[in-house]
């Protein structure tokens, strides 16, 4: 029986575990009283029961939410928070995932203004406010003062909170870095034992030592693997706040997408490449250096001193003086990265809004057949790419040489130099060197074997020591060049957020002691006054902006009316005469330079909306394009309905859509999708759905047909939706009460604001009808110097060759045809 219980216990393990339990709890039932029995059976039943129930209702929801998940996916929509939060809905593998977005703080932007707005003058960034730019443009990215003033700036937005998940990050990140370190000390030990007991051809120990060694290899693996995860996670934590923060600053109310491109003109092409490259860039790199820099740096400090304990102050001294020499020497042998980067980028940048430009009017060049000189023009951005980076490159070359030879060569000469002073120097070799000396109480012989095989011990410890402090310090150096290009990657970053700040702070100020060039950004003196029930401008110069710090160009210097609802305005005039540019002020993508502009608060319901000239098509499914800028979230908050859009899309006259392509969920490339006069109905739908108080319609129905044109207008008016229509055709008077003509007088810069179909705008028609006449009365003057002038021409040409009235003689190629009998 106990042999039985013997060979039961050895061959299941997990019977030998739970054995002794199952007998406890054996003799505890045995020993409970009936009705503790049953209370503990109906507990478990109860318990059994109310966990199916949980488990049941908990599926049941999972499979709801992801139906829903599912459904807000597929119409391109997602869940709104009470904090103001957006949950949006990402495909994740076969399923979907939700991404939980904050927005940034008003607060948090104010209290950012002053690190990129206002930077100390020891950072050499202040000087901004004299040149009028931030960051100046004297200021070279590299390894200054500067750099670091931008890069703890940068900081404070990838990581807003000591308690926040990248601080988490980058301490786990930190111990797993420590422990690294520890562990090669470890394998450097074992490293001199192994070698030692091989020596001595002590076995046991030896292989004792290899298991060790495999032993530790497995969790340095592990270490090192976790490390480059965490560097990973770090680097994507980074960008995800950084994108954020950049796309609040980039996309809001404020317009700065538009103002950073045609009116700051700061980072040149675009913000394209900033926010997708050399965002990427600066991440991956900031996050690396927490390992390149920190890990060489703890075993610097740990390998030097386990080198100071086995081979002394010398050895230390030498040591350090190395490391001194060899950085300074390489600081300044060094080509400047960091402007080399920062260059790099904005030449990739041009490049890529070369591409991005051919892509948005592929269509255009199509038809022009422009293929040729486009390819001119990306050749010639290719080519100014590539001249630079090859030029890098040649930089490089020269530098890695020096590098590579001071770092692995000389170093290691050197090691060699200090690893065997306990062997020559025994009395300067440190605390473990007295282990040299030899001792009186032992044989000679075995004084003199166990010497050399402490020796060859501590000289592999040592070597090895030497060596890790090589790698390390070589990781150092390294570094130096990886902080320079991190400094490049700082300052491309640094700039846009600082420009993005100077936009929406509308920060243009001129330069000390100067008063500001007339209509430049400093020069802005006008109001916009949002929240008023109509359209009112006064005294307002019409000015075309120019680029930062140039002045603008004055199209109207003064323009004064007034539109109250139902009084719906023509904006006419000559082509160029700024009618496009009152909607842009009124839109507030202008500046209002002088006077008062006074417009609906919101855009959209019970405020103004504008059609552009050029329609523009959303990215998602047809609901989207005529919800546009609502998103299906907002559509369903307001309680509309799909069948109210399909009435809409009725109404102008483009009913068909839903069925011809596939329902409303279906995503398409609209904008090749519809025509040139679909995508101006689209954008009507747009106005009916959204309904509007006021609408400014630029050249909205210009490839309607004229009979659809009028029910469009018809349907506005019927929805209460007050018209500024911005058109060169006259014809569209008929659905108007006023007209705004731009573009008279002799320089075209005078206006007129009449009552359409008034006296008024009789005694004007009369105007331009005397003019006409006037002119018609010059005519017969013009008539008789064209018919003087051709009377003298005609001398000239007829004086010595033919006669008048003579026919002219057939041209060659007729006489050979008829001596030839015609043609075949
Ligand atoms: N972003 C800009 N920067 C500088 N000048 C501009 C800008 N946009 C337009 N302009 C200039 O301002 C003037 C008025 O332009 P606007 O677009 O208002 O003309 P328009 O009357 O609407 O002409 P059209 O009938 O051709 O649409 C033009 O001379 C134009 O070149």
């Amino acid at each position: 029986m106990a042999a039985q219980s013997t060979l039961r216990h050895s061959g299941d393990p997990l019977l030998a575990i739970l054995g002794p339990w199952a007998r406890l709890f054996r003799s505890k039932v045995k020993h409970t009283s009936k009705a503790a029995r049953l209370a503990a059976t109906l507990a478990f039943i109860i318990t059994i029961l109310s966990g199916a129930y949980g488990g049941r209702s908990w599926l049941r929801q999972r499979s709801k939410k992801k139906a829903q998940r599912q459904r807000l996916l597929r119409r391109n929509s997602g869940l709104r928070g009470k904090d103001g939060s957006r949950t949006i809905i990402v495909p994740y593998r076969s399923s979907t995932a939700e991404v939980k977005i904050h927005p940034t703080k008003p607060m948090t932007f104010d209290a950012h203004r002053r690190l990129f707005l206002n930077p100390p003058r020891a950072a050499r960034l202040g000087e901004g406010q004299m040149t009028g730019q931030v960051p100046p443009p004297n200021t070279k990215p590299g390894l200054n003062i500067a750099f670091i003033h931008q890069f703890l700036s940068l900081l404070s937005i990838m990581i807003p909170h000591w308690n926040s998940k990248e601080s988490g990050l980058l301490f786990s990140q930190g111990l797993f870095l420590l422990l690294r370190t520890y562990l090669s000390l470890v394998v450097t030990r074992l490293d001199g034992e192994i070698v030692r007991d091989l020596v001595a051809g002590n076995g046991r120990s030896f292989l004792w030592g290899i298991v060790k060694w495999c032993g530790v290899g497995g969790f340095a693996s592990y270490t090192n693997a976790a490390i480059k995860f965490l560097q990973s996670k770090v680097a994507i934590a980074f960008r995800t706040r950084l994108t954020r923060y950049i796309h609040d600053l980039y996309l809001n109310d404020n317009l700065n997408y538009y103002k950073l491109l045609n009116l700051d003109g700061g980072i040149g092409q675009g913000a394209d490449q900033f926010i997708t490259n050399d965002l990427t860039l600066f991440t991956a790199s900031a996050a690396s250096l927490y390992s390149s820099i920190g890990k060489p740096l703890v075993d610097l400090f740990v390998f030097n001193y386990q080198l100071f304990r086995s081979l002394g102050p010398l050895a230390l001294t030498g040591l350090l003086a190395n490391y001194f020499i060899t950085a300074t020497a390489l600081r300044r042998l060094s080509p400047p990265f960091g402007k080399l980067k920062a260059v790099e980028g904005r030449k990739e940048g041009d490049f890529r809004a070369l591409h991005a430009r051919l892509i948005a009017n592929a269509e255009e060049v199509a038809f022009y057949g422009g293929a040729d000189m486009e390819k001119i023009f990306l050749d010639k951005g290719y080519k100014d790419l590539k001249v630079w980076m090859e030029g890098i490159y040649r930089l490089k070359i020269r530098y890695n040489m020096l590098e590579d030879f001071v770092l692995k060569y000389s170093w290691s000469a050197f090691g060699y130099l200090i690893t065997s002073l306990p062997v020559f120097l025994p009395e300067w070799g440190g605390l473990g060197g007295r282990s040299e000396l030899p001792t009186s109480d032992t044989t000679q012989s075995s004084s003199t074997t166990n010497r050399s095989h402490g020796r060859m011990q501590q000289f592999i410890t040592n070597k090895r020591l030497m060596l890790s402090l090589a790698d390390a310090g070589g990781r150092m150096m390294y570094s130096i060049k990886d902080l320079s290009e991190l400094a490049g990657y700082t300052s491309r970053v640094y700039t846009l957020i600082s420009t993005l700040h100077r936009v929406q702070a509308a920060a243009y100020y001129p330069p000390r002691g100067t008063s500001p060039e007339p209509y430049s950004l400093s020069d802005v003196l006008g109001t916009l006054h949002r929240g008023y029930d109509g359209v009112r401008l006064e005294n307002v110069p019409l000015v075309a902006p120019a680029i930062y710090p140039l002045p603008g160009n004055l199209l109207i210097p003064s323009l004064s009316f007034t539109i109250t609802p139902g009084a719906h305005v023509l904006i006419s005039g000559p082509n160029g005469a700024g009618k496009s540019s009152i909607a842009r002020v009124l839109g507030g993508l202008w500046p209002v330079y002088r006077g008062l502009v006074s417009r609906p608060r919101n855009s959209g319901i019970d405020g103004i909306m504008f059609l552009p000239q050029r329609p523009y098509l959303a990215s998602g499914t047809l609901r989207d394009q005529v919800i546009y800028p609502h998103s299906e979230m907002d559509m369903r908050d307001s309680g509309r309905k799909d069948y109210e859009l399909l009435q809409i899309l009725e109404d102008v006259r483009l009913g068909y859509l839903p069925e011809r392509e596939g329902g409303w969920d279906v995503r398409k490339e609209w904008k090749d999708v519809l025509s040139g006069g679909e995508k101006q109905r689209m954008a009507l739908a747009r106005l009916l759905y959204h309904e509007p108080r006021y609408a400014v319609i630029d050249e909205g129905t210009s490839a309607v047909s004229s009979d659809v044109e009028g029910l469009l207008y018809e349907r506005c008016k019927e929805r209460g939706i007050t018209l500024l229509t911005i058109s060169t055709r006259v014809s569209l008077k008929r659905y108007h009460e006023w007209n705004l003509d731009l573009g008279q007088g002799e320089e075209g810069d005078e206006w007129t604001f009449d009552r359409i179909g008034t006296e008024q705008e009789k005694e004007g028609v009369e105007r331009e009808l005397e003019s006409l006449r006037e002119r018609l009365a010059k005519v017969e003057g013009w008539r008789k110097r064209r018919e003087e002038i051709d009377a003298e021409l005609g001398k000239v040409w007829v004086s010595g060759q033919h006669e008048e009235g003579t026919e002219l003689p057939p041209p060659e190629y007729a006489e050979k045809e008829e001596e030839s009998g015609g043609p075949s």
